[in-house]
């Protein structure tokens, strides 16, 4: 798998450490409050997993799992929901945790749900950010890295279901994707 990596972009040991920073940020900001962590899977699991257990006060986990990649690399501009959150939303501190904030659809129809459905407020918190794929304005409330406009993985961001057990991020050698990113 590594000799698939061309480069390192972050490292695990930088993850680490941002994590350790969100999660004690986020205990401090919803000290006294029970706020209910979206994930967004698959991609966010790592990073959530991570920064939840950085948190020091009680928050609610739960799921959802939307999808709007076409093809690997490229976003269909369509978000459809394939599972849905089990918990209600109404009068709730939501968090949604994603991995990376790319064209900004799956995050701005998220929020979108999310108002809908009446939460008492909603905060973005994102591992990564790459502002040059942006089609849709949304910013994070929370965002660890930024990234150039490449197609990364690791860390729970995959290339056809592969890398997501990365420790870390990094670019993929052209020979792995037939070099058309
Ligand atoms: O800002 P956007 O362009 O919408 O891209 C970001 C979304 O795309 C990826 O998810 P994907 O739909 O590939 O699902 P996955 O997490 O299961 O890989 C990623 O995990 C984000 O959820
Ligand atoms: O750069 C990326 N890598 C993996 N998954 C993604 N989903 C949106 N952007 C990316």
């Amino acid at each position: 798998m590594h000799n698939e990596i061309e480069k390192t972009l972050i490292t695990e040991e930088d993850i680490q450490q941002k994590c350790q920073e969100i999660g004690e940020q986020l205990s401090k900001e919803y000290e006294g409050k029970f706020p209910l962590a979206v994930g967004v899977l698959k991609g966010a699991l790592p990073f959530m997993s991570d920064v939840l257990r950085k948190m020091d006060i009680h928050v609610e986990m739960d799921f959802m799992d939307v999808s709007s990649y076409g093809n690997e690399m490229r976003s269909s501009g369509e978000v459809k929901i394939v599972k849905d959150l089990d918990t209600k939303v109404e009068g709730r501190d939501v968090i949604i945790i994603e991995d990376i904030i790319d064209s900004g659809l799956t995050l701005s129809y998220l929020v979108d749900l999310f108002k809908y459905r009446k939460a008492n407020s909603i905060k973005i918190v994102t591992l990564l950010d790459k502002p040059e794929g942006r089609t849709v304005d949304i910013k994070a409330d929370i965002t660890g890295f930024s990234v150039p406009n490449e197609f990364v993985v690791g860390y729970g961001l995959d290339y056809q279901e592969k890398f997501r057990n990365l420790p870390y991020i990094g670019v993929l050698k052209p020979e792995v994707y037939g070099g058309d990113n």
